[in-house]
Parts: structure tokens; C-alpha cells; sequence
């Protein structure tokens, strides 16, 4: 190099340690020493845009000339800021430079690169901006113990730097350090005297955090054998003030000072101070709020560099906060725009002016996590060409929610604002003066109202502005009202062109509807990357739940309650315990059993009950049962959006609780008998309400266990059939008992042996009496349209009159054997007719009534051909009316209507979303 400079004093007119001639002007060489064959051969290997000599025909010395020409050469080779994919850019951010450790750390991660050039943007240490700005403030209002704080941050980066560096390389660092933090003291000092303090003189202070950290990383380096030089990036990067707390950088300006930065220091690896920058005057400043991302994105920009990675303590974008919705995923992917959506809706992504520079030149930023760098992170770029293939995907349509919460809605009615040109300016200027922040507006076509969100803080000076600007238009009626409606939340769905692909709105509305969320206001812009809607802040989680969800990004979770975990509800958990994992892996659905309720203890869970242990669990930690605390705790869970309580009990007052659930948006899935067998208008009365809603009230199992009976009449109903009559025999347990009453057996046998098989109620004269069938009867009926009460149904009742008034049903199982010779002759009667006894229930719907009697049948009568706990049941419609539709098979025991049971959980997961 010192023979470069010597030869360099020949050229008057240039010099040649700017590069930045070298890029952008013609470069004069003084005719007298130039050669212009060995000049031409040698720039021709330099950069488009250097022209040679005009007037080569007039030669110098050779011998001088290639002199010059070798030094050129390798002047040009080690300063030239060549611009484009070779550089790449990182950042690291205060925590990742937390330490000496993980300054070391910074270190390897940038030595791995394996890019030709890099420019490292580093952030203070971890808390060290705090600290300078404590300084400031301490100093500014004469408190003394500023020289201790100094003293503080002195101790700090002296200890750091005594652990990562030592000799030459140390004393650098320590005497800049001393240097610096003198400068300061007097700095401050001056502060501490006049009481105040400029936001330049501030800016200068808090920004030698990154000076320190920036010399310290590159020392860190070139020990290392890097070569590798530190900027201070106020020399590099200028920027213009705008107020409001931003600033516009100067690129140009940027640009040059950068060419002729480097070409003063060339080397391989830049570690540049992120957050400052100077003013066009030369005055340091900072660029705000998440400064170093923007130094980071600038300098990625002015480089043209190939990729600029943001190393953070998060493995990227999620689709969701992940806080509020655990099953958010990490984005591989996101457009700039889709980047810029979530960020400005309150995502942890980059600020969107972080994006812009970046985008303007089409280079990726990743994001990855410092402490795992298995995680490949995120990439924001330019879609790939490709992507429209996939824009079918749900989950490429919308990358992922956001939420702002603390918001209140604004909503100024009349009819004096229709076509009035002007009203929306009125009612806007009047925000703008009190400093409001519109965050989103919605204005339906009929212009009746224009409704707007801004945050809590500022709705009561904007409703008081508001209140004062159409004083006179409130008066006389022209408008009707300004409304505020406080605790709102925004939730955003954000994704490239979800907008103008059919059905993605509606899927968005649909989920939150089937989750009961009330959406108060809606706003689609046109740039087609965000749908946003207003909730109820308190339901603005459940709201994120149910959409991340329902887009996939997330299983279709249920929260659910188990209420009566007896003979079917314990065989309902074992089956759910055997298939929740091939639920979750095949079908996306995430069963979660967040408490089982007895009726005397219960057992409750946060994140869902270990289904291999749950009866030891509640033997351990099970509590008094508590219906109200149960209901509470499984539906107040905001994580999971569906609540589903299964109610496996057979008492009347659980299913009295029904409709106050469906109010509430739990779904309500049962085969207990008594909610659709009780009083008729309170029957009535939920049905309307499960019919309004889109909460869910499932109960197959009710009648004939898990056979398809409801819904099969659920089918002919919808339809359009008419159902003419519904006859069959409808008790698993009489019919096991007439199935297998024979060759001498004796009935109360037979009926024990029903009830160990777990057909029967869990009072067995329930099904005796025929009070079971007339139930599932009267359920028929009122599905098929007739207003019945059980007290309608006559039944023929097969307990024996004293036994009616047993006091329990062991009591009842201990006398029924006294009665057995009087079964057996009634067995005996039909055998010798050649017939056989079957107890059935009828539902007559063109007369309007329902009876349940035994009867006798051929032996060769379809319902003569039963066995086991067989039930049948045949539909006579206008369909089918000469042969009626039959459904046959079990219809009772334990697997069979648990099965029925999960079939309707099933259901509701098909209906809230899940993949069918
Ligand atoms: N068996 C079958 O084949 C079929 C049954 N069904 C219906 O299934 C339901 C359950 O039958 P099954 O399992 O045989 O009956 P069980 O008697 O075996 O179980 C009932 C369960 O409900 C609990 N329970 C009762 N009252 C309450 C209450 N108020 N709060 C909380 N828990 C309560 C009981 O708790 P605890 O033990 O603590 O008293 C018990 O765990 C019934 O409605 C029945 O009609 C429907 C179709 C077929
Ligand atoms: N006890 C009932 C069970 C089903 O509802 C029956 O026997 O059918
Ligand atoms: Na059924």
C-alpha cells in the first residue's frame, strides 16, 4: 500500500482511495503518464462504468504507466465497495450481545457465514440503553448519583471486555472506553448545570452503547484473525428528522458516505452500531424505536445485500401470539406485505419500516432464533412464483391473526349523514384535533353511520369532540347519536390476496360464529391482505382460538366436561383415551377432557386429564363435587374456543342445566333420556334455542343406544319425507330378557344377567316399567313434530305392582324372583300360540299419539328374529310406505353407546370445522 500511495500522487485530478470514482464518475488519468494498451488491458478487468482515457494516442513512459497499473489494481480489488448478493447483513439485538459469552457467540454465528462479505448491525448490550438514558435523566434533574450509574456502565463493558480480549486488542478497547466515558462525565456534567438537555445532546449520549458493543464484537473478531473493522454509523448513515418520531433516511447521501467509508477501510467483515445516525448537519441522532433493525435493513439496502437475518430470541413469525394460542405455528414464510400486516396489528414481527427499505430491492429477512439455530426461522421476501398453485390452501391464503386489544368503538348514527358530502371529513378533522389514533373504520353503504375504532385512552377526548363538533346536528336530529362502546378488541386476519379468493370471509365468520362470538364491526380494505373485525375484548382470545383453528394453523380443539363417569361415561374416557392421538395426528382434532364431575367428587384439569390415570388422579387430588365451579372451570378456559360438556348421568336436574349452557355457547352432547322426555315446553324451549344458535345439542345415544336413530329421522325429516309411523322395540334390555326368557328360565335371572351386561338403566324397574321406552317414544314423537308429554304415552308396565314402591333398586332385584312363576306363565301362553313376547313402542304420527305395550308376534315376524340386546325399528313414511325402512341392531350396553356418545363428539368437531 505505500507503494499505492506514492503512485497515486501522480494522479492530481482523482483519488483513487475513494472508490466511489471508481463506481460512478469516468476517472481522469493525466495524459503524460498514461499507456494506453497496458491501461486498456487493465481496467477492462475493472467494473463497467470506468471509461478509459479519451486521448489514448498520446502515450506516456511504459515503465511508469504499469506501475501505476499494478498498484491501481489492487487498490481497486481491497477498497471497492462491490454492491449485491455477496454482502450479508445480520443483526443481533441487546440480548443476543447480553454477555461476553454471547458476544463470543455473535462471533461464531457471523465466522459461520459463509458469504463472501457481511455487515453486522449490533444493538447495545442487554440493558445499556436503559442505563444511558437513566443518566440523562439523572443528570437532567440533578441527581447525583449519575456519576455512580456511569460508573455502573463503565464496570460493565470494562468486565466484558477483560473476559473476551486481552493484550494489544484489550487496551484498545479500554482506553477508547476510559476516553469515552470522560467525555461523558463532563457531558453530563454540563446537563447536570443547566437542568435540560437537547435531544441531540441525549441522542449522543445514549448512543455510545452501540459504539462500545460494536468495537468490542469487532476487537472480538480480528482476535479471532478476522479482517474485520468497526463503523460508527453516524459517519455512514444520514437521516431526516420528520417529528412524530421517525426519520427518513437519506439513501444517496448513505450510499456515497458508505462507498467512502469503506474505501478508508477496506476488509472482509463490517461490525456497524445499529440505532444511531446523524442528521444532514452532522448532528448524531437516532432512528428510533427499533432502531437497529432499521440500521439493519438500511444497510442491507445500500449494500444491495443478498439477505439480511434479524437474530432475535424467538424461533420466527408466528401465526398467532403464541401466549394466546398454543398451537401456533413458526411462518416459514411471509410476504413483505403479509410481514407488514401482522406487525402493524400488534404481532411481535418487524416494524413495517423495517420491511421497506429491504422490499425495494426484492432481499429476504430472516428471522431467526440466537439460542436455536436448528430452527430455520422465517423468511420475508418477494412470493414465490409458485405460490399462487397453492393459493387454494387455506393456510396460504391467510399466513396468520393478530389482535390489538384496549380498543373502543366510535359510532356517530343519523339520517342526516347520507349524502352529505363532507360528514366523514367532519367527524375525522375532529379526531385529528384532539390526536386520536384512528386504528380502523367501517362505514356501511347506506351511510347511516360511520363506525370507528381508536384506543380506550383516547375515546372519551375524541366522544367529547365529537359531542361539540355535530352539537347542533345532535339537536335537531339529523344525527342520532355518538356511541362509544368501550372494551374492544381488533382481530386481524392477515394473508396475501385471502381477499379476493372466495370463501375466505366466510370461513373467518363462520368460525367465530360456531365459537358465539359477536362481531361488533368489520373492515376489508382492498389491498387484499387483511380482514379485520371487532369483538368483545373478553372475547378476543377465544375468538383467536376459534379462527387459527378453523384455518388450520391449529387442531379443531374442544375443551370438554365429563359429567357422570359411571358405567357409560368411564367406557366413553377409555375410548377416549384410546383414540385422542389418532385423532389429533389423522384428523386434526384435539380432544381435551378438562374435568370429569361425579356426583360426589370431580376432578378438574388445566391443560387437559391424563385419560390412562384419571381415576387415580381423582382418588389424589379429586375435589367436592360442585356443578357450578366444574361448568366454570371447563368453559372459563379463553385458550381453548369450543366447550363441550357430555352429560353421562341419568338425572334430570343435570339436563335441567342444558339450556342455561347452550346460552352460553357450550354445546351440550347426552344420552341421558330426560331433557327431550321432560315437561314439553321446556323441551320446546331448548330446541328453538339449538335451532338459533350455533351452539350444538347432540343426543343420538338416547335412543337406541349408538344405532343411527335420530339421526336417520333427522334425514327423512330434512328431506322432506312424512313420517307416517315409528314402531319398534326399543329396549336393549326387554329385549335381551325376551330374547333369552325361554326354556324354562326364569325372569328375574335373565334380568340380572340384563343388568350386568350393563343394558339396563341404573334402575332397572326404569326399563321394566316401560318408562325407558316411553321416553325414547316420546323423543320420536317430538322429533317427528307432535307435542307430547310422557303423561300421554299409556304403558304397560311390567313391574310387578308390590315392587313399584321398592326403596332401591337392589331391594327391586332382590323380590323380582317371588314373580317369576307369574312371567313364566305369561311366557308359556304365547309359546303355545306359537308366538313370541316383544315389548315395543310406537310413535303413530298420523293419529298424533304414542303407546308402549307387549305384544305377542309370529315366530316368524322380523321382530321375532332378535337376539342379544337387539333393538328395531321401523320407519313407515310416504317413502317408505310399503316396506318400511328398518334399522336394526344392538341397543344397549356400554361400547355400543359410548360409541354413540363419541360418534356425536365427533360431530361437533366436523360441525366446528375439523377436516371431514
Ligand atoms: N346403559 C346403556 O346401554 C345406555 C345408557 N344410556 C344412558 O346413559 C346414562 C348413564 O347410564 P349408566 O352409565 O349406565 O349409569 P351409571 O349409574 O353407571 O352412571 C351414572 C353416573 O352419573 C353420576 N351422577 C349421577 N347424578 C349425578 C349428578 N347430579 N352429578 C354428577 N354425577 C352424577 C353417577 O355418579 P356416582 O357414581 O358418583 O353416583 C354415575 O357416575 C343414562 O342416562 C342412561 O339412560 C343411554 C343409552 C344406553
Ligand atoms: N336401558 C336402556 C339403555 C338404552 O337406552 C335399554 O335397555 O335400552
Ligand atoms: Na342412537
Amino acid at each position: 500500500m505505500a507503494s499505492l500511495s506514492a503512485s497515486l500522487s501522480h494522479f492530481s485530478r482523482i483519488s483513487l482511495n475513494s472508490n466511489t470514482s471508481l463506481q460512478h464518475e469516468n476517472i481522469k488519468i493525466p495524459e503524460s503518464q498514461c499507456h494506453p494498451f497496458l491501461l486498456s488491458h487493465r481496467f477492462n478487468s475493472l467494473r463497467k462504468g470506468i471509461t478509459l482515457p479519451q486521448r489514448r494516442e498520446s502515450p506516456s513512459t511504459g515503465i511508469r504507466a504499469s506501475l501505476i497499473d499494478v498498484s491501481l489494481d489492487l487498490t481497486v480489488e481491497e477498497n471497492r465497495l462491490s454492491k449485491g448478493e455477496s454482502w450479508s447483513v445480520h443483526k443481533f439485538g441487546g440480548t443476543c450481545m447480553g454477555s461476553s459469552q454471547r458476544i463470543k457467540n455473535v462471533a461464531d454465528i457471523v465466522l459461520n457465514d459463509d458469504s463472501e462479505r457481511k455487515l453486522v448491525v449490533v444493538s447495545a448490550m442487554s440493558k445499556v440503553t436503559d442505563m444511558m438514558y437513566e443518566l440523562i435523566t439523572k443528570a437532567q434533574s440533578r441527581d447525583d448519583s449519575y456519576i455512580s450509574s456511569l460508573e455502573a456502565v463503565l464496570e460493565k463493558h470494562s468486565s466484558t471486555a477483560h473476559d473476551m480480549l486481552d493484550g494489544d486488542n484489550l487496551a484498545i478497547f479500554l482506553s477508547k472506553l476510559h476516553e469515552d466515558i470522560n467525555n461523558l462525565k463532563a457531558m453530563l456534567r454540563a446537563i447536570y448545570i443547566a437542568g435540560h438537555v437537547t435531544e441531540s445532546f441525549a441522542d449522543f449520549v445514549v448512543g455510545h452503547g452501540e459504539l462500545w458493543s460494536a468495537q468490542m464484537l469487532s476487537l472480538v473478531m480480528r482476535k479471532n484473525g478476522t479482517d474485520c473493522k468497526w463503523m460508527d454509523t453516524r459517519e455512514v448513515l444520514i437521516v431526516h428528522p420528520t417529528g412524530s418520531n421517525q426519520v427518513d433516511p437519506d439513501y444517496l447521501e448513505s450510499e456515497q458516505k458508505l462507498e467512502k467509508w469503506y474505501s478508508r477501510n477496506p476488509c472482509k467483515v463490517i461490525i456497524a452500531t445499529g440505532f444511531i445516525a446523524s442528521t444532514p448537519k452532522n448532528i448524531p441522532t437516532t432512528l428510533k424505536r427499533d432502531g437497529s433493525d432499521f440500521s439493519a435493513a438500511i444497510m442491507g439496502s445500500l449494500l444491495r445485500a443478498g439477505q439480511v437475518t434479524i437474530w432475535t430470541d424467538v424461533d420466527g413469525v408466528y401465526s398467532a401470539d403464541p401466549r394466546k394460542v398454543s398451537e401456533a405455528v413458526i411462518l416459514k414464510t411471509l410476504s413483505y406485505q403479509e410481514a407488514w400486516e401482522m406487525s402493524y396489528f400488534g404481532a411481535n414481527v418487524l416494524h413495517p419500516r423495517t420491511i421497506i427499505p429491504v422490499m425495494k430491492y426484492g432481499i429476504p429477512i430472516l428471522i431467526r432464533n440466537i439460542f436455536n439455530l436448528s430452527a430455520p426461522g422465517t423468511k420475508i421476501c418477494h412470493p414465490a412464483v409458485n405460490d399462487n398453485e397453492d393459493m387454494a390452501n387455506l393456510q396460504n391464503l391467510v399466513k396468520g391473526f393478530a389482535t390489538i386489544d384496549n380498543l373502543a368503538l366510535v359510532n356517530v348514527e343519523g339520517t342526516g349523514m347520507a349524502g352529505v358530502p363532507g360528514t366523514a371529513s367532519a367527524i375525522f378533522s375532529a379526531v385529528k384535533d384532539v390526536g386520536a389514533n384512528v386504528i380502523m373504520i367501517s362505514q356501511a353503504s347506506s351511510e347511516h353511520s360511520v363506525c370507528f375504532a381508536v384506543p380506550e385512552t383516547e375515546v372519551k377526548a375524541v366522544a367529547e369532540a365529537l359531542q361539540s363538533r355535530f352539537r347542533q346536528a345532535l339537536d335537531n336530529g339529523r344525527l342520532s347519536q355518538v356511541a362509544i362502546i368501550p372494551n374492544c378488541s381488533i382481530l386481524a386476519a392477515v394473508g396475501q390476496k385471502m381477499a379476493s379468493t372466495p370463501g375466505v370471509s366466510a370461513t373467518l365468520f363462520n368460525a367465530l360464529a360456531k365459537a358465539s362470538i359477536n362481531v361488533r364491526a368489520i373492515a376489508q380494505g382492498c389491498s387484499e391482505y387483511n380482514i379485520t373485525v371487532v369483538v368483545k375484548r373478553e372475547d378476543c382470545i377465544k375468538a383467536l382460538r376459534a379462527v387459527h383453528s378453523r384455518f388450520y394453523l391449529s387442531r379443531t380443539t374442544i375443551a370438554m366436561g365429563i359429567i357422570g363417569p359411571g358405567l357409560i361415561g368411564s367406557t366413553l374416557l377409555d375410548q377416549l383415551r384410546d383414540q385422542t392421538s389418532v385423532l389429533k395426528e389423522e384428523f386434526n382434532i384435539d380432544l381435551r377432557v378438562m374435568g370429569i364431575l361425579g356426583s360426589k367428587s370431580m376432578l378438574l384439569s388445566h391443560g387437559g386429564i391424563d385419560l390412562a390415570s384419571w381415576k387415580e388422579l381423582r382418588e389424589e387430588r379429586g375435589e367436592v363435587a360442585n356443578l357450578e365451579k366444574f361448568v366454570q372451570h371447563v368453559h372459563g378456559n379463553h385458550f381453548i374456543p369450543n366447550t363441550a360438556l357430555v352429560d353421562c348421568t341419568a338425572d334430570p336436574a343435570i339436563a335441567g342445566h342444558y339450556y342455561d349452557w347452550l346460552c352460553k355457547g357450550i354445546h351440550v352432547i347426552t344420552p341421558n333420556k330426560k331433557a327431550n322426555s321432560g315437561p314439553l315446553d321446556q323441551y320446546l324451549k331448548l330446541r328453538a334455542l339449538q335451532r338459533q344458535s350455533y351452539t350444538h345439542y347432540f343426543y343420538e345415544a338416547t335412543v337406541g343406544a349408538g344405532l343411527p336413530i335420530v339421526s336417520t329421522l333427522r334425514g327423512l325429516l330434512e328431506t322432506g319425507d312424512k313420517i307416517l309411523q315409528i314402531e319398534g322395540i326399543f329396549s336393549g334390555t326387554l329385549s335381551y330378557i325376551f330374547n333369552n326368557f325361554k326354556d324354562g328360565r326364569a325372569f328375574s335371572e335373565v334380568v340380572g344377567e340384563a343388568k350386568e351386561a350393563g343394558f339396563t338403566e341404573p334402575d332397572p324397574r326404569d326399563d321394566l316399567s316401560g318408562t325407558d321406552v316411553a321416553r325414547k317414544v316420546i323423543i320420536l314423537a317430538r322429533e317427528s313434530g307432535l307435542k307430547l308429554e310422557l303423561s300421554n304415552i299409556p304403558v304397560e308396565s311390567l313391574v310387578p305392582e308390590p315392587l313399584r314402591v321398592c326403596a332401591s333398586a337392589q331391594e327391586f332385584m332382590q323380590q323380582l324372583p317371588k314373580f317369576d312363576p307369574e312371567f313364566a306363565k305369561k311366557q308359556e301362553g304365547a309359546e303355545n300360540a306359537g308366538e313370541v313376547l316383544r315389548y315395543v313402542g310406537v310413535v303413530d304420527v298420523t293419529n298424533k299419539k304414542g303407546f308402549v305395550e307387549l305384544r305377542r308376534y309370529k315366530k316368524d315376524h322380523p321382530f321375532a328374529q332378535l337376539s342379544g340386546s337387539d333393538n328395531i325399528i321401523a320407519f313407515t313414511t310416504r317413502r317408505y310406505k310399503n316396506q318400511p325402512l328398518i334399522v336394526r341392531g344392538p341397543g344397549a350396553g356400554a361400547q355400543v353407546t359410548a360409541g354413540g356418545i363419541f360418534s356425536d363428539i365427533l360431530r361437533l368437531a366436523s360441525y366446528l370445522g375439523a377436516p371431514s
